[in-house]
């Protein structure tokens, strides 16, 4: 169980210096620790079957609309789950909830079986790192790490031993004696997991831990956060409303929408088969094309958009909105035969050249093609052909269940 997390170049991260990121040091009952040597990383091995954090039907409000509606999802254990949505939607509550800082009016929050709903936050053996509470000042990184230790009247050769353990992991040995205020955001970071993790806690609640840091941080991070994850098997339900880091770091993605979850699945299927519209927008670019279900395909007033044999409607005359994304149009210069416009807007994104095409009806629609050259030699205002591909059209919903 125990490793050391890819090697960082601590200097990287001296010029981000951004706001503070931290920890909440309520999880701050260790677990029995009788039958097993003190501080080590004890998770079971994860079990397929069975919830470990389980959310049923959770309700709550603020004197209005409820802002998080009746919400269920399981974790299994040492799974990772993101809830993923836009600002206001929910997903802050609802992992406070989870925590125990914000009570539900309705449902039940469950751990390995156990109800906790009415469990105060310090007993439930969980982690937290949330991005608006700020490392201890005053202490230095190893007083912050060792704070839950500390107050649980832990022995002072089992704390110390415990923070060299996470100081290790976390390759953070050579700032335990810096103050937060020496240290740069994604230092600042790693003390806040290394301080949410110090109690063994069964689960990991993440809020937005990385919001305050630059891209290229992030993206080294968020490596780090899955590895370390992995190797201790806990299991962690992350918040974010960056879609690239929800995809890039989960088992499964819960889209939150209004309260409510619209959708949840692995990063695949949430990118290639979204249920509804709302799905289809969030995640990724895409070309939503509504018309009626002919029995060979979607009929526009710019033609007839080609569907994959499975999804083909007997109920013809059927209004339908189908999803193709960029890199699944094909363009072919001439206005030939088919569906045909006009290239409007030519984007270079590295690997892809995106091409904004106008059709006559003035829908607009985008198609991702490779970069490297351009043999077609697109330009602007030029008469194309549009090939969908049939085999990756997704049919989505309008409208939420
Ligand atoms: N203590 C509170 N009292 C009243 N309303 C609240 C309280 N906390 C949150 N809200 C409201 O509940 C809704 C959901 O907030 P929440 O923080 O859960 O959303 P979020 O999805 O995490 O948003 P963000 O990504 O901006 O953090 C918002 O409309 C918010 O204004």
């Amino acid at each position: 169980m125990h490793g050391t997390l890819p090697s960082l170049d601590h200097d990287e991260f001296g010029s981000s210096r951004s706001k503070l990121i931290n920890v909440i040091d309520s999880h701050l009952s260790a677990p029995d620790s009788r039958e097993k040597p003190a501080f080590t990383f004890s998770h079971p091995a994860p079990d397929a079957r069975s919830a470990h954090l389980a959310i049923a039907g959770v309700s709550k409000s603020y004197n209005g609309p409820a802002v998080v509606n009746d919400v269920a999802l399981d974790l299994k254990r040492g799974e990772f789950v993101t809830l993923l949505g836009d600002s206001g939607c929910g997903k802050t509550t609802l992992l406070r909830i989870v925590a125990g800082f914000v009570h539900p009016d309705k449902g039940r929050v469950l751990v390995a079986g156990q109800d906790v709903t009415h469990t105060p936050p310090a007993q439930r053996h969980m982690g937290f790192v949330f991005q608006s509470y700020a490392l201890f000042p005053t202490k230095t990184a190893r007083q912050n790490i060792a704070f839950a230790l500390t107050i649980a009247a832990k022995p002072r050769a089992d704390i110390a031993a415990r923070v060299s353990e996470l100081a290790r992991l976390f390759e953070i040995e050579a700032l335990l004696e810096r103050y937060p205020h020496e240290l740069s955001g994604g230092q600042q970071q790693r003390v806040a997991l290394a301080r949410a993790l110090a109690a063994d806690p069964q689960v990991l609640l993440l809020d937005e831990p990385m919001s305050a840091l630059d891209a290229r941080i992030r993206i080294k991070l968020r490596s780090e956060i899955r590895a370390l994850v992995d190797r201790l098997g806990i299991t962690t339900l992350y918040v974010t409303h960056d879609q690239e880091e929800a995809l890039a770091l989960s088992d499964r993605v819960a889209i939150m929408r209004q309260g409510r979850i619209e959708q949840i699945g692995t990063p695949a299927e949430i990118y290639h088969r979204p249920a509804t519209r709302f799905v289809a927008q969030f995640i990724g670019s895409s070309n939503l094309i509504k018309g009626r279900a002919l029995s060979y395909g979607l009929e526009t007033t710019d033609g007839v958009w080609p569907l994959a044999d499975r999804m083909k409607t007997s109920d013809a005359g059927r209004p339908m909105t189908a999803l193709y994304r960029p890199e699944h149009i094909e363009v072919l210069p001439g206005d030939t035969k088919g569906i045909t416009g006009r290239i409007e807007t030519m984007t270079f994104l590295g690997a892809h050249l995106r091409l904004g095409v106008a059709l006559p009806s003035g829908q607009r629609i985008i198609a991702d093609r490779p970069s490297l050259e351009n043999p077609q030699g697109f330009a602007i205002g030029m008469p194309v052909s549009v090939r969908p591909d049939a085999g990756t059209a997704v049919i989505v919903r309008d409208d939420m269940p």
